[in-house]
């Protein structure tokens, strides 16, 4: 710091802000500039490309436009840092009345922007929630309360800690804070407010609650969890108040488990890249509306497992599916519909405009018009039937709104010209004042140009002078002669300005008339909003009600598009899928020109483990992971793209592909590998769908079949839960003598004319061979490389007949169940023994050595 500045009142108040702002960067507003200092300064010029420059000789500073804060916030906030809005309290004006000539401005931190607390449309985006999760814990009991305060979603989620991770990859947060530490999480932690008793209070009072029975009694963790999400929007909203639903706590047994690894695996969401295109939303998404977007996202993140819930989803997207004309009017109405919910959002937390209005008039009247229009078609599903009344019941706002509001006010509201011509008498004598005003100054210009005799006198308006007259220099004099009934005010390179009594008295009118026009205008704007604010529960149930008949249409229009069919959903572990296709692969083929091939799948009680082998580049992994997308849509409530499909539901899904694959993206190890394996055996029941990739070939040939071979048999013996094994292990196939619900396939391919022809076809029985070198010679390794391996090959295939293979021995192994056999335990006695130095001891060491061993040697009770 500038030892002159340090001590600046400026400085003073600078610092203690800073402080109030912790580890946010400080945005501490001066005039026309949010200025940032010292290392916030140095990080934001970097993050922002902007210049860094010096107060004084030390204190580095750089600035942003208030004007285009927003867009600089966007920056920062992606960058994953959170900013400390700084803004002045009072005028320069009002300082110096208060506290003399030389007061500094007071000033104070007016909101904390951090990545799970935007409202503003340009910082959010608009297909996704944004999600802030609180990570609470009682005892051994943990929970998560997530909302969204850009449309006031609100969740409470009770869990153990080993399940918080694959929670929070369900939501996939903005940002995650708590209050203690929790080990493998990763959040912002050393928040206040994680406690039961707080949290229990401070949900009574935001949702005016005389006890917590309506909302299910949630447990400790949750209240933990609740009292600290509260306590962080306390502080990050500070004045405004976040928009929150009350909230629905979630039966985590609802929906399907779905791990984080097993999200990434298979790209539901967003690509291993972190895209949305390329996805599996990002692929299917027809929705029209950003609302119906969001829930579609969350509907594939948290597919059902409750039978009768996912059919009613079902019944509606057949029910789009089997009309077109229905569903093609239904997403054209949809399409020009406003963002309602972020619009409520944004008026609620007080940063809403005349704009946010006009898009909940929009919005609630389409939502009506759509509602009539449905509530006349025949044989309406049910779950459309509990949504249709949602959808109306606004009339009196929509009513005061479309009489309140110009057809498209402006963003914002400062400005006035938002509420519409015969609302308000009062305020349409004003503007006829004002109007009038101005039209006598223009009829003043012309009676001066004559009596002046100077044609090119101009009345102009700015911000420090308000109305006056201007003239060229040339023609001063005239105006300023003593008796020309002109004051001079200001004199320019090219020109000279005046003031006139007629002119000051039109002027004062204009303005007078002016300000009181656009006091009225801000006090109806503010009728008006809390007039929405008031309805904000029942209007965010039509936002979310039309996002669902979107989210519907969408998937019924995905369906036509690709010969989707609906899937038949059964309560036995079994799994039947007819022409099968991966949607994700199928696009990106086509866009090729190439076709893609589908293929069946048919697990059942008695044949629920499939062992895939064959050629590298076969399709295995394809195969793979369309099955598991196919469960996963069917239970999300969607068509599926095979020409028939049988789902028994799944409870878990785990989906885990062998370290080297993911080892390019620097994610995965071998290590990484075998924990996620031993967490499947753990956690899978006969109910799960457990997709394997080529697990155990991350390291040596002989450990890597060893593992994948114990964990087929532990799948298949312990687990029991459906699964689909691929593997370039081919002497796994042996495994198909012992365990009976295990059968063999292979990807198809052929050699012809000594090209390898992959087939990307699923057939019965084992694969004849990996060709792996005719797969190196078609990725055009140069032939001497290829010819070479070849003969080495020949080598090491005389060398495994000659011995009986890598596998010789296998055929003698106990089945699993036997083989398990608790490992030795160590002899705890040797050790201790071999750890006793005599010559080293005292007596009384020795004693104690002594006792030492015979309590080790006692049985263990
Ligand atoms: N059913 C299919 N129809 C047409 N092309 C397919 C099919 N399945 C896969 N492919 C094509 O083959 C490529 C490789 O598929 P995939 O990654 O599934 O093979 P793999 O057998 O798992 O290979 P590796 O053993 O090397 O991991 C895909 O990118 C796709 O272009």
């Amino acid at each position: 710091m500038a030892r002159a500045d340090a001590d600046t009142p400026m400085m003073q108040q600078y610092h203690r802000l800073k402080a109030e702002a912790g580890d946010a960067l400080l945005f501490y507003r001066m005039g026309d500039f949010f200025e940032l200092f010292f290392e916030d300064a140095k990080i934001a010029a970097s993050c922002l490309d902007i210049a860094l420059t010096r107060r004084g000789d030390e204190v580095p500073m750089c600035g942003v436009p208030c004007h285009a804060a927003e867009s600089y916030l966007a920056r920062l906030i992606r960058a994953g840092h959170r900013v400390a809005i700084a803004e002045q309290t009072e005028s320069p004006a009002e300082a110096r009345k208060a506290r003399g000539s030389k007061a500094l401005v007071d000033r104070a931190i007016v909101r904390l922007v951090t990545p799970g607390t935007l409202t503003e449309d340009t910082l959010l985006e608009s297909g996704s929630a944004n999600w802030l999760a609180a990570v609470g814990r009682a005892g051994d009991d943990c929970a998560i309360a997530a909302c969204d305060i850009s449309t006031g979603r609100f969740e409470l989620v009770a869990c153990t800690a080993q399940e918080l991770a694959a929670e929070l990859a369900r939501l996939g947060p903005a940002e995650v804070i708590g209050g203690e530490p929790l080990a493998g999480i990763d959040a912002r932690w050393g928040h206040e407010g994680f406690d039961s008793v707080a949290g229990e209070r401070a949900l009574k009072r935001r949702f005016g609650l005389a006890d917590l029975d309506g909302l299910g009694s949630p447990g400790h963790a949750e209240l933990a969890a609740a009292g600290g999400l509260l306590a962080y929007l306390d502080a990050t909203q500070r004045d405004a108040t976040a928009f929150l639903g009350l909230p629905r706590r979630v039966q985590r047994s609802a929906y399907m488990a779905i791990d984080a690894a097993t999200r990434v695996s298979l790209e539901i969401c967003r690509t291993a890249e972190g895209t949305v295109a390329g996805s599996l939303l990002g692929e299917i998404d027809r929705c029209v509306t950003a609302a119906g977007r969001r829930l579609l996202g969350s509907d594939l993140a948290a597919p059902l497992t409750d039978r009768t819930a996912i059919e009613d989803r079902l019944d509606l997207v057949a029910w789009f599916h089997e009309e077109p004309i229905r569903r093609d009017r239904v997403r054209s109405a949809l399409r020009s519909l406003p963002d309602l919910g972020r619009a409520l959002g944004r008026l609620v937390a007080g940063r809403g405009g005349p704009r946010d209005l006009a898009s909940l008039r929009d919005g609630l009247g389409g939502a009506a018009e759509l509602g009539r229009n449905l509530g006349a078609q025949a044989l309406r599903p049910r779950l459309l039937e509990a949504l249709l009344p949602a959808l109306g019941g606004h009339e009196a706002l929509t009513d005061a709104f479309g009489r309140a509001l110009v057809a498209s006010p402006p963003l914002d509201a400062a400005k006035g010209g938002f509420i519409a011509e015969g609302f308000d008498p009062e305020l349409d004598m004003l503007r006829n004042a004002s109007s009038d005003g101005r039209r006598a100054i223009a009829e003043l210009e012309g009676r001066y140009r004559e009596s002046t005799g100077v044609s090119a006198l101009k009345i102009r308006h700015n911000a420090v002078l308000g109305y006056h007259v201007e003239v060229p220099a040339r023609h001063a004099d005239k105006l300023l002669a003593a008796d020309s009934g002109f004051t001079h005010r200001q004199t320019m390179a090219g020109a000279v300005r005046f003031n006139s009594p007629a002119l000051h008295e039109e002027a004062s009118r204009v303005l007078e008339a002016g300000g009181y026009a656009l006091s009225l205008e801000q006090a109806h704007l503010q009728r008006l909003t809390e007039a929405a604010v008031a309805e904000a529960g029942p209007i965010s149930a039509t936002a979310d009600a039309l996002a669902r008949i979107d989210v519907a249409a969408a998937l019924a229009e995905r369906a036509a598009e690709g010969g989707w069919v609906r899937p038949s959903l059964h309560d036995t572990p079994c799994l039947e899928i007819e022409a099968g296709r991966h949607p994700v692969v199928e696009r990106a083929l086509s866009r090729s020109g190439e076709r893609f091939v589908a293929n069946d799948c048919c697990l059942g009680p008695t044949d629920r483990l499939w062992l895939i082998t064959g050629p590298n580049m076969g399709g295995k992994s394809t195969f793979l992971r369309q099955v598991a997308l196919i469960a996963l849509l069917a239970q999300a409530g969607s068509f599926v793209p095979a020409a028939r499909a049988k789902v028994g539901l799944v409870d878990r899904l785990f989906s885990r592909v062998g370290a080297s694959d993911n080892l390019a993206r620097g994610r995965s190890t071998f290590m990484v590998e075998m924990v996620e394996t031993a967490a499947i055996l753990a956690q899978a029941t006969e109910r799960s769908l457990v997709i394997l990739d080529e697990i155990g070939r991350g390291t040596s040939t002989y450990d890597g079949l060893a593992i994948a071979w114990a964990v087929v048999e532990a799948m298949h013996d312990e687990a029991k839960a459906r699964t689909l094994f691929a593997t370039h292990y081919h002497e796994l196939t042996r495994l198909a003598g012992r365990l009976p619900c295990l059968s063999l396939h292979n990807v198809r391919a052929r050699e012809w004319k000594g090209d390898l022809v992959l087939l990307h076809e699923v057939a019965e029985g084992a694969a004849d061979r990996s060709y792996g070198i005719a797969v190196a010679r078609l990725a055009g390794l140069p032939p001497t490389v290829v010819a070479r391996a070849k003969s080495v090959l020949a080598k090491l295939e005389a060398g495994r007949d000659a011995t009986g293979g890598i596998a010789a021995g296998l055929d003698d192994l106990p089945l699993f169940a036997a083989a398990k056999s608790p490992e030795p335990e160590a002899d705890l006695l040797a050790e201790a023994l071999g750890g006793i130095d005599p010559d080293a001891l005292t007596p009384r060491e020795a004693l104690e050595a002594l006792y030492r061993l015979k309590a080790l040697a006692q049985p263990s009770p």
